[in-house]
């Protein structure tokens, strides 16, 4: 058997559209254009090329972009500076601040700097206890993108067992809520978990979010089941010098052969994170101004 390759780089662009098209409603009807802006920390190579990729979409759906590039040895003063600037201005109705952050700067205090109201990454105390609440928020991006991939591919969520490997604030908590939420029943796994293996083996839907590459075997997936991989590691690739290749947290080859449907890297939930970034600015634009939110685009 071999699983159904869940195309995370078209689901994207649907997504995209979506918000595309409310976009320009919201110019027509309402005179007004949803404005993200990104702040950037130094010059991490994969940071500045998903900041450009931020700013290329955003243009693209028709979005007003922000772009703040601030210099790696910036204080923490500056940086909150910029920050109440960008929430208190109007046309921005969306904030994040790339990570990873350089040492100095404490990431939590951050994103506790931003308004809650314009957190599109959804990662604020404040977002996470309004998912975890079951109230309307702004869900961080990985998590909500796959989400709308686990709901394209299964009709009934309810009941099924989901695990999700990984407990980090950005994404394995976050999933877990929204499985919930989907009436799952949701095991969170990690480095510590005792026999990892037979509890991934459990479940009907898998997430894996463990940031180690091929970690998830064949025998860890219980046949027909849905595996959403969300790790990415940059290798040197094996053929050709001085190219690199990524790799997921899930061995593809072995697993698809067992899985029922399984999201690729790349071209799978990775995609989704930047789809679901601008959904999110166009969901906080709508709630500021107290217009209709699109449909399908939140959790
Ligand atoms: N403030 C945030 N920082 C970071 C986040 C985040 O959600 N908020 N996530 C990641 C980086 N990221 C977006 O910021 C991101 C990661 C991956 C992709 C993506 O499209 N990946 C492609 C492969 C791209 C490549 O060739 O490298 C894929 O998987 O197909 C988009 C955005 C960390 N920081």
């Amino acid at each position: 058997m071999s699983a159904r390759i869940i195309d995370g780089k078209a689901f994207a662009a649907t997504v995209r559209g979506k918000v595309a098209d409310h976009v320009a409603r919201l110019k027509s009807d309402h005179g007004i254009t949803p404005g993200l802006a990104v702040v950037l920390v130094g010059e991490d190579p994969a940071s500045e090329v998903y900041v450009a990729a931020k700013h290329k979409q955003t243009v693209e759906v028709g979005m007003a972009s922000f772009e703040h590039k601030l210099p790696a040895d910036v204080s923490e003063a500056d940086l909150f500076a910029l920050i109440d600037q960008l929430n208190a201005d109007p046309n921005v109705h969306g904030i994040l601040c790339q990570f990873p952050v350089p040492d100095h700067l404490d990431e939590r205090a951050v994103v506790a700097r931003i308004d809650p109201a314009k957190d599109v990454d959804g990662l604020s105390v404040v977002n996470a206890g309004l998912l975890a609440s079951g109230e309307k928020g702004l869900v961080s991006c990985t998590p909500l993108g796959c989400l709308m991939l686990l709901r394209d591919q299964i009709d009934a969520m309810s009941g099924l067992d989901a695990v999700v490997i990984g407990r980090s604030n950005l994404f394995g908590k976050p999933m877990a809520q929204l499985l919930l939420q989907e009436n799952c029943t949701v095991t969170i796994a990690h480095s510590r978990t005792k026999d990892l293996a037979a509890v991934c083996r459990r479940a009907d839907i898998l997430v894996a979010a463990v940031g180690r590459a091929e970690m998830v075997k064949a025998d860890w997936v219980k046949p027909g089941a849905t595996v959403i991989d969300v790790g990415i590691t940059r290798i040197p690739h094996p053929d050709r010098p001085g190219a690199t290749k990524l790799l997921g947290d899930v061995d593809f080859a072995q697993v698809s052969k067992v899985a029922g449907a399984i999201t690729p890297v790349p071209g799978g939930v990775g995609p989704m994170t930047i789809a679901c970034l601008l959904a999110n600015t166009l969901t906080a634009c709508c709630r500021a101004l107290g217009v209709t939110e699109p449909e399908g685009l939140t959790a």
